[in-house]
């Protein structure tokens, strides 16, 4: 049998955050409280968050969580995988009714906090993936953050609300023109260790 999905593809992110502090059970928790997941499925166990639902909402979502704890001043760290229209995802289609406001903007636009993140696109199921990647990693140079190369993935410093930005906009890029795309990150901020 196979799946189909909705009219719109759903997207999703499974993520998880590391705080590098005595005080995380209340950074993790309180960061997952303090953002609005009203738009998107979303499933917190002991190892790591999923949210899914329209594009823009999963990375508003996945942003805010990051910001409300990196803003502690704590060393933050966040890994994940986005996802986009993978075959086999439909049964969160009642997500993809909302509109297209972003819940947690106008909380987490005014964050200033620096971070470094290393990201790396995979768009599945097509023969020209590395023209499909080369082309993003040179877009993302015009978008306020600072982009170099790194092994097995590229490197983003600059301010998080641009890094992530910067991620969103590749990831929908890409997923234009690939059906079924995924992309890794992590991203850190607030470390100890000075950047190589
Ligand atoms: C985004 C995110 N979601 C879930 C976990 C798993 N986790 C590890 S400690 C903790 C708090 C106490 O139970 C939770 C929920 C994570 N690390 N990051």
């Amino acid at each position: 049998m196979t799946i189909e999905c909705g009219t719109e593809r759903i997207a999703g992110c499974q993520f998880n955050l590391s705080v590098m502090s005595d005080d995380f059970i209340n950074i993790i928790l309180g960061s997952l409280d303090t953002t609005d997941m009203s738009k998107v499925w979303r499933d917190t166990d002991d190892v790591t968050t999923c949210v899914r639902g329209r594009v823009e909402h999963v990375f508003d979502v996945v942003k805010a969580v990051y910001l409300h704890a990196a803003k502690t001043g704590k060393h933050v760290e966040m890994s994940g995988t986005f996802s986009i229209g993978c075959p086999g995802d439909a049964s969160g289609d009642t997500y993809m009714d909302t509109d297209a406001e972003r819940m947690n903007a106008a909380n987490t636009i005014g964050i200033n906090q620096k971070a470094g993140c290393k990201f790396a696109l995979y768009p599945m199921n097509t023969t020209k993936y590395m023209d499909v990647i080369y082309e993003q990693i040179d877009l993302s140079k015009a978008r306020g953050v600072t982009v170099s190369p790194s092994h097995y993935s590229t490197r983003l410093d600059g301010e998080v609300n641009d890094i992530f930005n910067a991620m969103e906009e590749a990831f929908v890029s890409v997923q234009e023109a690939v059906s079924h795309t995924t992309m890794t990150f992590t991203i850190s901020a607030n470390s100890p260790s000075s950047r190589k």
